[in-house]
């Protein structure tokens, strides 16, 4: 019917046509020259923006004089690299061997479209980090922008500042976060001596203990670890950091925005459930019981700064929705980050049990097994806190590519031209496993932070909480945990493989938001 159609169509018009029109098909057979010019014309044309792309590329990279790296992939850059899934630091050591292979301690790569910079020497990134602009926080993450770890500018200088004085104020010079971590620590041997002897992942137990002195840093509150809320709030902050990856995924690379990936509305879901189901509920009950002369967290400082701020006319951000991403941030970075090192330890001390006995014995010998530890422990006890110091260097690198910064302007780091909105990254997983400063970085080996009077030395290329502005604004904090936890566990239990289990698997996995290891169950055996 259509080719009757068709044929009747042709019959008809063809005669009709002006004098020296041509059909198609016409064109086709007697002209066949035309058409290779078309794809001949399209060819060069190719070609030339070919050259164009090639020859603004090289003016581009004259002028900003970039350092070397790897080809990067038209639309998606490296991004296969630098976002590669970091287990087992896979993307870190991938651009660490670009170092080797260009020669080049700063490797240039791009992500999407925008150009990055690896940094991979402590000292490079202590120039790069104290200079102004590089204290940008690129929107990585899915973070929000608002809160402390992706704001910028003023409103973060303000923000950071006020979180630093209160955690400062809340215990860290005054006893105060200490007797709250002794009270987790409590709970968790309890907990633990439930059931001591058998197999016990200690995964949920560590998180909720940090998640709690965050919570009582915040709220000025525990809940118990069976709190269905407390469990869904730990819950959500953790998977934050998943949903948020495909976010930045859509966020640089081009066209990605069109894949079937839905992080985006779970992260969206999260937050809000978080923000208006969780939060919001603790900042209201704080409003509700303001007491100027009762400031005991967080929560209540900050309505303080809101009440001291209202009505004047200087620029500020003492605000109910600043206040709310600033809970939601200490969450997301203060639970996993430490709950993954507390537990690399405890690994730790089951993989190197010489180390272990080392450990044990100094406490024993210098604190004793009765009393809770305290921060003014610490003195006493150098070999324990070299071992904490190794376990953090060997392991404890959270995110070793994904925390990084932005350049907000042309700018120059060891003789390199950077452009506006480069984004530079400190490889720190390859500064903590440098042959070349640390000698035998593979090797287990806590002595190397000890000096030769025995006590504890500091190593400048130590940095897992970072270095410069940008620095961890829980350092002091996350150390608190980390020796309060390990030194009382340390007290009450001798830890061991589980019966016939096979060696532990020392390989971090991306677990939640961080690097941490692989969930592993480990037997507390009591000594007292
Ligand atoms: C062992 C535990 C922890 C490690 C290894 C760690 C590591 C880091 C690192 C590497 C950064 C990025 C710094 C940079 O961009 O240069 C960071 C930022 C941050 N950390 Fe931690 N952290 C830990 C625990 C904590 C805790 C307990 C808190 C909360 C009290 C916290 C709050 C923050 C915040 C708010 C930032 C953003 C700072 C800013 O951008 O101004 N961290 N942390």
């Amino acid at each position: 019917m259509y080719s009757t159609v068709l044929i009747q169509y042709v019959d008809v018009n063809t005669p009709r046509l002006p004098r020296g029109t041509r059909t198609c098909l016409q064109w086709k057979t007697m002209t066949p020259f035309p058409m290779d010019s078309l794809s001949n014309w399209l060819t060069g044309l190719m070609i030339a923006t070919l050259l164009i792309l090639i020859t603004i590329k090289y003016l581009d990279s004259r002028r900003w004089n970039l350092p070397p790296g790897p080809f990067a992939w038209p639309i998606i850059g490296n991004a296969t690299v630098l976002m590669a899934t970091p287990d087992d630091n896979a993307g870190a050591k991938r651009v660490w061997d670009f170092t080797k292979k260009y020669s080049s301690d700063i490797v240039s790569m791009r992500v999407g479209r925008r150009p990055a910079v690896v940094l991979h020497k402590i000292r490079d990134v202590r120039e790069a980090y104290s200079k102004e602009a590089f204290h940008y926080r690129p929107k990585v993450l899915g973070i929000s922008s608002k809160g402390i770890f992706g704001n910028n500018g003023q409103r973060w200088r303000e923000q950071r500042r006020f979180a630093l004085h209160t955690l400062r104020d809340f215990g860290l010079g005054k006893n105060r976060m200490e007797a709250v971590i002794q009270s987790e620590l409590d709970y968790s041997i309890n907990e633990i001596s439930r059931h001591e002897s058998g197999p016990f992942d200690t995964t949920d137990l560590v998180s909720n203990a940090t998640a709690n002195v965050i919570s009582y840093l915040v709220f000025g509150h525990r809940f118990e670890y069976t709190d269905e809320t407390f469990l869904e709030m730990t819950q959500m902050v953790s998977q934050l950091f998943l949903y948020a990856r495909e976010v930045s995924i859509q966020q640089y690379i081009p066209f990605s925005k069109y894949l079937p990936l839905n992080g985006k509305s779970k992260l969206d879901q999260a937050l809000d459930r978080l923000f208006n189901g969780i939060y919001k509920p603790e900042v209201d009950q704080h409003l509700r019981d303001y007491d100027p002369n009762k400031i005991e967290d967080y929560i209540s400082a900050f309505i303080k700064e809101m009440k001291e701020h209202e009505g004047t006319t200087e620029q500020h951000w003492f605000t109910e929705e600043q206040l709310l991403y600033n809970i939601g941030d200490l969450f997301q970075t203060g639970t996993d980050t430490t709950a993954g090192s507390i537990r690399w330890t405890l690994l730790c001390m089951v993989k190197y049990p010489e180390v272990q006995k080392k450990v044990r014995a100094e406490i024993r010998d210098n604190i004793g097994f009765e009393r809770p530890p305290s921060m003014a422990d610490k003195l006493h006890l150098p070999y324990t806190e070299a071992t904490i110091l190794e376990v953090q260097r060997k392991y404890g690198v959270v995110a070793p590519l994904l925390l990084v910064h932005q350049t907000t302007e042309a700018t120059q780091l060891k003789g390199y031209n950077l452009p506006p909105d480069t984004l530079v990254g400190a490889n720190l997983y390859a500064i903590h496993n440098d042959p070349e400063h640390w000698g035998d970085p593979e090797v287990f080996r806590p002595e190397r932070f000890l000096g030769d009077d025995g006590k504890v030395k500091r190593d400048d290329h130590f940095s897992v909480f970072s270095v410069g502005k940008r620095q961890c604004l829980g350092e002091s904090l996350a150390k608190m945990e980390l020796f309060i936890f390990f030194v009382g566990l340390m007290q009450k239990f001798e830890v061991r493989l589980p019966e016939g289990a096979s060696e532990p698997v020392m390989r971090p996995k991306l677990n939640h938001s961080t690097q941490s290891p692989i969930p592993y169950s480990v037997r507390f055996v009591s000594s007292v």
